[in-house]
């Protein structure tokens, strides 16, 4: 017996009990090398606690954990539940032994008993999950504003004041125009106060947000009427100047219902006295904010990633749940070697009135394995661009122009936040 086979015999697959969340969570941490703070410990605690959590045990010892947050996510004409994974470790000493593939096939168990078509994750590396059918299906961009003078715009700023916000009474006040979002943007998580208080606003600083690299405690600007919904808002820290390093904004959401709102709320962050830089972490590729400003030089993409990886657990059911733009009828052969159930020929015929897809026998307009769908699937990545890559084979000249055309979205998918 080769001690491959002999971690594959011993490890044992089940739900990790409350008695094992601390054994869990040094698990956790020693597979990403953290040390953290109590604080933030409790956190990890109480997150991984309302996860679906599985665990790999070999003679009674933890040597995988997986957790999923059973979120909703926005998709286009929709929102669908999802498995969010998080938390995947797995023992150094017990690594490249399928523990991870196999706590995988254990989530999508649990995501089929659950009707979860979907499963989603950040990824630590990019290289791990699409093998496992996962396709990165939101970028965003690193932006920096150079904010030592003040903002050149060339569209007129909304007018209306701008008000400072109690971060305590911000989940109220921003959730409905957060809110309005979800239905032009795909890729974002629908948020409870909890979640706003703990992933955005970090209101007990326990992920560390009030003392992120120097950053403050969560800041929040509103525009618009006092009692209503807001036009705009925007999230950020600041950090004064220091020695050999400026002082600086970092934004960490900014919603605006318009393009003059938006105009306005970044005149404002980039107005803010002791600071001349704004860091902005993850805005959509197709972010305004690029095309309204005077002088492109003063605003600057730094970086550009994957954000979210998606999964299509149940191929059929997230098709079918979704939007399409346009009408569109076609054979696709797909491979899906992870979930066979998904595999195969399929005529995918949607439009305005949705989708249906049956197996077929028929030969295929286009051939492409699971993950590449995913990637198209909120309208991100058009499928082309696979075509181009030689990742996808389009049988039928023109398929994969029509495949887009109806999976396109008014606004790419966008996703903000970790959880
Ligand atoms: C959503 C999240 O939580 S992302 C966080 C992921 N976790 C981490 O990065 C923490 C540190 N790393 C780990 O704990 C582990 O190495 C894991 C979880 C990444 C991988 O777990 P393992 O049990 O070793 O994976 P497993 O043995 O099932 O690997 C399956 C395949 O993926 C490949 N693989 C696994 N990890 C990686 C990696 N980091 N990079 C590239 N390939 C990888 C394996 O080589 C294997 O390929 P093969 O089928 O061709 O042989």
């Amino acid at each position: 017996m080769t001690s491959d086979d002999h971690a594959r015999a011993t490890t044992d697959l089940r739900d990790i009990p409350e008695a094992d969340l601390d054994q869990a969570l040094d698990l956790v941490h020693l597979a990403f090398h953290l040390k953290p703070a109590d604080k933030t410990r409790a956190y990890h605690r109480r997150t991984l606690r309302a996860c679906t959590r599985i665990g790999a045990y070999d003679d009674g010892r933890l040597s995988g954990v997986a957790g999923a947050h059973r979120v909703t996510l926005s998709v286009p004409g929709g929102q669908l539940p999802c498995a969010a994974l998080d938390f995947v470790s797995v023992a150094p000493t017990h690594r490249r032994r399928g523990i991870l593939t196999a706590m995988l096939d254990e989530l999508w168990r649990r995501c089929a008993a659950e009707q979860r078509p979907v499963s989603c994750l950040w990824a630590s590396e990019s290289a791990i999950y699409g093998r496992f059918g996962y396709g990165a299906a939101t970028e965003s961009y690193r932006i920096e504003i150079d904010s030592s003078r003040p903002l050149a715009l060339r569209i007129a700023p909304d007018s209306r004041p701008l008000r400072l916000i109690d971060p305590a009474d911000a989940p109220t006040v921003l959730a409905p125009r957060y809110d309005a979002t979800l239905p032009q943007r795909a890729g974002r998580f629908l948020r409870d106060a909890a979640w706003w208080r703990e992933h955005v606003l970090d209101l007990d600083g326990s992920r560390g947000g009030d003392d992120r690299d120097g950053f403050g405690a969560a800041r929040v600007v509103a525009l618009g009427d006092p009692g209503g919904i807001p036009a705009g808002y925007a999230v950020y820290r600041t950090r004064g100047p220091g020695e050999n390093r400026p002082g600086a904004v970092l934004v960490d959401e900014l919603e605006a219902e318009s393009a003059p709102v938006a105009a306005a709320l970044w005149s404002y962050l980039a107005s803010i006295d002791l600071t001349s830089t704004v860091r902005i972490e993850a805005r959509p590729a197709d972010d305004p904010l690029l095309h309204l400003v005077a002088d492109r030089d003063q605003v600057r993409v730094t970086g550009q990633e994957p954000s979210l990886w998606l999964r299509l657990v149940d191929v059929r059911a997230a098709l079918t749940a979704r939007s399409w733009a346009a009408p569109v009828d076609l054979v696709l052969d797909l491979r899906d070697p992870a979930l066979p159930a998904n595999a195969g020929r399929f005529r995918l015929t949607a439009g305005p009135d949705g989708a249906t897809w049956h197996p077929t026998t028929e030969t295929p307009d286009l051939a492409l394995d699971v993950r590449e769908l995913a990637s198209c699937y909120l309208g991100g990545t058009p499928l082309r661009h696979f075509v181009h890559a030689g990742l996808v084979t389009e049988h039928t000249p023109g398929a994969a122009h029509h495949l887009d055309a109806a999976l396109a979205t008014e606004w790419l998918p966008f996703t903000g936040e970790n959880y």
